[in-house]
């Protein structure tokens, strides 16, 4: 290898945003890198739901493969696209400080909150944790399914007659968005919303050594801990999850959620605190065992 990072993204607007910052911040400290954008699976197909794909990874594996086979030397990805468990070979070497990690309702016209209680809305998400969380608040609402990148799902609430539609915060501020009304949710985000996670070969010492300066090691324990809380209930049920950790004056604090799906009025949720000297990993894997016998006692 010659000296040059070689950074693999997806080809979308917001990956590519995020190569760039973090192509941005290696230049800082003097390493120079070159972008290879990619065309992932989950870009090409964009008809089917996501959940429905089964796949686990969809939007990762094809930059999974070029690390694999060392056609770049990193992959940068938003965090919570990435799977609880990577392909061998591969681990996540830095994580850099979190951004936005809300949900924001997007609309054409500005909205009321009286009129989301009054009228019956269409809200459009392709995201099964926000349809669940928008109907256990708006039960009386319609959720139209929504697929694409942030470009794509903007243009598609411009065309049509939907009231609002749900994005990351993250993502609207990266790109700029402009000319569209946007409330933030006070919904928990999926695990690792906002984050962004540098995947790199786990022999290739070198390189992750050079990505050390990038890692924020609050928000990557914070995200670590959220996918544990993930990988633990996906193991007991399918349900729509949603879960946030932080941490402020050295103490963290832990909230989960998930929902039934076929009654989103029922949610299962925990909220703890937790010490950065424990073992936080066990300690929210205990929580979300918990939460599952909670569930099967409720069946
Ligand atoms: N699901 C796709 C995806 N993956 C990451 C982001 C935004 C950035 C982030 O949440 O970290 C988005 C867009 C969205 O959910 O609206």
């Amino acid at each position: 290898m010659n000296n040059v990072i070689r950074i693999g993204t997806r080809d979308s607007r917001l990956a590519l945003w995020q190569a760039e910052f973090v192509a941005k911040t290696l230049q800082k400290i003097g390493i120079p890198t070159e972008i290879i954008p990619v065309k992932s699976q989950g870009d090409i197909n964009l008809t089917t739901p996501l959940y429905e794909m089964g796949i686990q990874g969809i939007f990762t594996k094809t930059l999974d493969v070029a690390l694999i086979e060392n056609k770049i030397d990193i992959a940068v990805h938003s965090y919570k696209d990435v799977p609880t468990t990577l392909p061998k070979g591969l681990v996540i070497a830095a994580v850099p400080e979190r951004g936005n990690y809300t949900d924001s309702l997007v609309s054409k016209k500005q909205i009321e909150v009286r009129e989301l209680f009054e009228s019956k809305c269409i809200i459009a998400t392709g995201s099964v944790r926000r349809k669940a969380q928008w109907l256990h608040s708006y039960p009386h609402h319609h959720i139209e399914p929504l697929r694409g990148n942030v470009l794509t799902r903007l243009q598609k609430l411009e065309t049509h007659g939907w009231d609002g539609a749900i994005f990351a915060s993250a993502g609207l501020q990266r790109l700029e968005i402009k000319g569209f009304y946007s409330y933030e949710l006070p919904f928990l985000p999926a695990p690792g919303q906002g984050a962004l996670a540098i995947v790199a070969r786990e022999e290739d010492e070198k390189i992750r050594a050079m990505l050390e300066p990038l890692h924020h090691s609050e928000t990557g324990l914070c995200v670590s801990l959220e996918k544990t809380f993930l990988k633990t209930l996906e193991g007991g049920c399918s349900a729509p999850i949603a879960c946030l950790a932080t941490v402020e004056n050295k103490r963290g604090y832990f909230r989960g959620e998930f929902y039934e799906l076929k009654n989103f009025s029922k949610v299962y949720t925990t909220e703890f605190h937790f010490s950065l000297n424990d073992d936080a990993h066990q300690i929210v894997k205990n929580k979300a065992i918990q939460l599952l016998k909670k569930k099967k006692n409720y069946d």
